[in-house]
């Protein structure tokens, strides 16, 4: 990609993790309500290319996607307790105007940054826990409808289904990435859930790459890591966009300890995406995990598992 990238809540856990991994190969833009401390900044990113906007602001968002091939948008509400004031403006208006501005444009490659609660209501009372076992066959794989466990994943479904309406109405290439749990170093400690939709940090990055590298028109992909324990099917980020992750939450215990024999050379030297080095990008040194930022935007999910939300 030779044009800059736009990445829409660059400060944020998901940004940092591709940032991270995959912070040196592309000219960014990044967008954020909040100021980014130079340490979340990777070194070739100049002041002109850092936009402090709120991304329902329809003016800052066209500014900030001028010129640029591709967007990686993270913004919003990341809550699945979030009310429904806050997922209407935050992630349903916010993408709107993100994506329009984008197809506008002309931008080539969109993609959107989904949610797992998009689908959140095929864990029903029946399927549940055996969906989370490894020797459970059950798989979503992107076809299926979307079928949200609370307004936040309903705001999720609007996002992937506006993602729709630009890809056919612009020809914009859009792929909706729903997002299962990103934890950093390890996989959720002792949450059957959370480790079968586990995405480490560099599968993270890589999947991400793989959605600027990638042809495609639209696509619904899981991302989570090569987990033993899965209910979601990573076929199609596979075959629509070479994805081919390293991690697997089966390597570590129940509690997230890394197990003794686990297989360290997975995947690698097949892409080059940096392990979980948290020095890539300048990035604090005592991050001990994917906890929520120091002054969150948002007031702390009650639900939130307390080491990994
Ligand atoms: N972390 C995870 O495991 C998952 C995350 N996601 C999605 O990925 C995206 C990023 O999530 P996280 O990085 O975990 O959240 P986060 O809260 O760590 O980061 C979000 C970033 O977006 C910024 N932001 C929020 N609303 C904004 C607005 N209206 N205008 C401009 N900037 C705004 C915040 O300042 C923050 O830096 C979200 O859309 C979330 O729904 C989906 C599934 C799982
Ligand atoms: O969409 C999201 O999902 C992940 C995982 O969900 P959880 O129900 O297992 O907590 C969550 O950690 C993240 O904050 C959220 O944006």
């Amino acid at each position: 990609m030779d044009e800059p990238v736009l990445l829409t809540g660059a400060g944020g856990r998901v940004g940092q993790a591709i940032l991270r991994g995959i912070g040196d190969d592309y000219d960014w833009r990044l967008l954020d309500r909040e100021p980014l401390p130079a340490a979340k900044v990777p070194s070739g990113v100049t002041d002109a290319d850092r936009y402090v906007a709120d991304i329902t602001d329809e003016r800052a968002v066209r500014e900030a996607v001028a010129d640029v091939g591709a967007v990686i948008h993270l913004a919003g509400d990341p809550r699945k307790t979030a009310p429904w004031d806050s997922v209407l403006r935050n992630n349903i208006d916010g993408t709107q105007v993100v994506l329009r501005a984008a197809a506008e444009a002309g931008v080539e490659k969109f993609a959107f940054a989904s949610s797992n609660h998009a689908v959140g209501g095929y864990e029903t009372d029946e399927r549940t826990p055996d969906l989370y076992r490894p020797e459970d066959e059950y798989r979503l794989d992107g076809s299926e409808l979307p079928r949200p466990g609370n307004l936040y994943g309903v705001s999720k479904a609007a996002g992937e289904s506006l993602g729709r309406f630009y890809h056919d109405e612009f020809g914009m290439s859009v792929v909706c990435v729903r997002i299962g749990n990103l934890t950093k170093d390890h996989p959720p400690r002792e949450y059957e859930r959370g480790q079968a939709m586990w995405l480490s940090h560099r599968d993270c990055a890589h999947l991400f790459d793989r959605c600027l590298r990638a042809t495609y028109g639209y696509e619904v992909v899981y991302g989570i890591s090569n987990n033993d324990r899965r209910y979601y099917s990573i076929e199609r980020a596979r075959e629509a966009l070479g994805y081919d992750p390293a991690d697997n939450s089966a390597d570590y215990t129940f509690e997230g300890e890394p197990k003794p024999d686990r297989d360290t050379e997975t995947n690698g030297g097949r892409y080059a995406v940096g392990a979980d080095s948290s020095d890539a990008a300048g990035a604090d040194s005592t991050d001990a995990g994917d906890a929520a930022p120091a002054e969150p935007n948002f007031p702390t999910d009650p639900d939130a598992p307390s080491d990994d939300a």
